[in-house]
């Protein structure tokens, strides 16, 4: 629990697809939140001291036998209640209200008209207007509970708003915080601020304050090492740190090997000039290599790596005479717990490189100060703090690196050229002005040779592909509309500068059903 403010939200989860982007639009407002599963502890739930309660959506049927509530406190809180779809009607059914199986479902654009006024809609709708909201539903309420006011209806949805103002309680049936309803941001900032009244006090710059104080607590006199990789996250967190206990941080950056062109000198150079940071650079690609030769499998590739990382963390720690912690850049969506929609264990599609699966023999404790931030909110912080745009800007870079955009056994050869054409790949990108735009962009070596001519001659060398996509989270992401002009050119001087390519391609698969890296 973040102890910066005592204004907070609890979002309670009813496996809506869409939770995340609840607790995104609420911290957008300057509001505290966190998400957790409907079925939490009463105790825990009750300790949280929430300031107001949001239901959200989810894939359950009300008037399905044994289909999730919400805990009775939550409406016996005397706090403010904003029940979302699922959430509006379990609110409905749990408070006298009726829900049924509506006779025109509503799934994607839908519009509503404001048949009264309510605070929720100030500044954004008014009394007789039409609006555009986005709607996913099969049931919904055939009778508000008693104190409740209809405040605005739909086609599908006659109570698509109810407002109990005593209580403090209100119902949406459409989803506010989605884009595709145009003025949802306002209405969840007008929860929190007109109806909860909770203040703008969730900035960065008072997160930094507080996390300073609390890595101090947690730390004490102890040593602290850092897996630093140069990506966003690692380093936001490492500046935190430092900035809270000095040189009580070592940083250890590992090359594997598998980094980009001119990847460690920039690390090495923005750390060490920049932040005065103790920083271990370990040459470790030889290592990585000698493992890796021969490799095809991709989960086989991804888990030698993530051991490796851990052998050599270990290795370095020793030579310091031990470390008491492990500073960590986990973030928000890896801690949320939500509820699993299919309800039984998810498939595993492909298992991330983390520093997670540490032996317990190395007894070190975790240094986490990011477990409360989105993506976005590193990157704001990590301005707060100082660190250079070109690196808070930066697009992420897996941890097994390039390794998994070699699809089949990787060697050093491969690698080379694979770091030419990418950096060929990138130059571009930044010169058409289009970096900021693109969540990610990377090009993979394929496992494919093709023929060629080039200067009369034949040529048998491997075909390359491009990819860049975006997307907000890494969760969902769509292929980047470049023009054909920029992929032509782009693709004339990887052939003409790279030897080792003599084919570029375009990939166009979004995820899903694709992943953005090739392995
Ligand atoms: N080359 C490396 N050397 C040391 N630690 C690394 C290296 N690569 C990854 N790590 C560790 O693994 C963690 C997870 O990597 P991840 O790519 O998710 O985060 P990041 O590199 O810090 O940020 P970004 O998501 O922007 O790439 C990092 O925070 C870092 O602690
Ligand atoms: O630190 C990491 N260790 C990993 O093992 C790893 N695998 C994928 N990624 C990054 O995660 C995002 C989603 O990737 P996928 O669509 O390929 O699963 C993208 O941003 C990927 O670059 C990783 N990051
Ligand atoms: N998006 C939702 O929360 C849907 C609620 C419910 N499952 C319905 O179909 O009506
Ligand atoms: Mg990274």
């Amino acid at each position: 629990m973040n102890e910066l403010t005592d204004e907070r939200i609890l979002i309670l989860d009813f496996g809506s697809q869409v939770t995340q982007l609840i607790a995104r639009r609420l911290r957008e407002a300057g509001v505290y939140c966190e998400i957790w599963p409907f079925d939490a502890d009463p105790a825990r739930i009750a300790a949280f001291k929430a300031r107001g309660f949001i239901l959200s959506g989810g894939p359950a049927s009300v008037s399905d036998e044994n289909s999730p509530r919400a805990p009775e406190l939550v409406f016996e809180s005397d706090v403010p209640v904003l029940g979302i779809c699922y959430g509006q009607m379990t609110m409905c059914a749990q408070l006298g209200g009726d829900v049924s199986g509506a006779h025109i479902r509503e799934f994607g654009r839908a519009f509503v008209d404001i048949t009264d006024d309510c605070t929720l809609f100030d500044g954004a709708w008014t009394q007789g207007g039409r609006e555009q909201v986005w709607m996913s539903h099969g049931d919904h309420i055939s009778a508000p509970p008693p104190g409740f006011r209809t405040v605005a209806t739909s086609d599908g949805a006659p109570f698509a708003v109810i407002a109990d103002d005593t209580r403090r309680f209100y119902g949406l049936m459409f989803h506010p915080e989605v884009i595709h309803t145009p003025h949802g941001a306002q209405l969840l900032a007008n929860f929190v601020h007109n109806v909860c009244g909770l203040s703008n006090t969730w900035t960065m710059a008072n997160f930094r304050d507080v996390a300073r104080g609390k890595i101090r607590a947690q730390v004490g006199t102890g040593r602290v090492i850092c897996g630093l990789s140069g990506g966003v996250d690692s380093s936001v967190a490492a500046a935190l740190i430092h900035e809270a206990i000095g040189d009580q941080l070592v940083c250890i950056f590992v090359d594997h090997g598998l980094l980009r062109a001119g990847e460690a000198d920039d690390v090495i150079r923005v750390f060490r000039d920049r932040f005065n940071i103790t920083l271990i650079h370990r040459d470790a690609s030889d290592l990585f290599f000698a493992a890796l030769a021969g490799v095809a499998d991709p989960e086989q590739k991804r888990k030698i790596i993530g051991g490796l990382f851990i052998d050599v963390f270990e290795q370095e720690a020793a030579k310091l005479g031990g470390a008491d912690f492990l500073a960590q850049g986990t973030l928000y969506p890896d801690v949320i717990e939500s509820v699993s929609v299919t309800g039984g264990p998810s498939a595993v599609i492909k298992s991330h490189h983390n520093v997670g699966g540490l032996p317990a023999r190395m007894r070190m404790q975790l240094v986490e100060p990011l477990r409360e931030l989105f993506k976005d909110e590193v990157r704001a912080l990590g301005r707060e703090l100082g660190l250079p745009e070109t690196l808070v800007g930066r697009h992420p870079f897996p941890g097994p690196g390039l390794a998994i955009r070699i699809p089949g056994p990787v060697d050093r050869e491969k690698v080379k050229i694979l770091q030419r054409a990418d950096a060929i790949y990138l130059e571009e990108i930044r010169a058409a002005g289009l970096y900021d735009a693109i969540w990610q962009a990377f090009v993979a070596l394929l496992p494919v040779r093709s023929v060629g001519v080039m200067g009369d001659g034949r040529t048998y060398d491997f075909a390359c592909a491009l990819r860049a996509v975006t997307s907000t989270d890494g969760m969902t992401a769509d292929v980047f509309p470049f023009d054909m002009q920029f992929l032509t050119r782009v693709a004339g001087r990887i052939v003409g500068e790279v030897r080792g390519i003599n084919r570029v391609t375009y990939d166009i698969t979004s995820k899903p059903p694709g992943t953005i890296e090739w392995e």
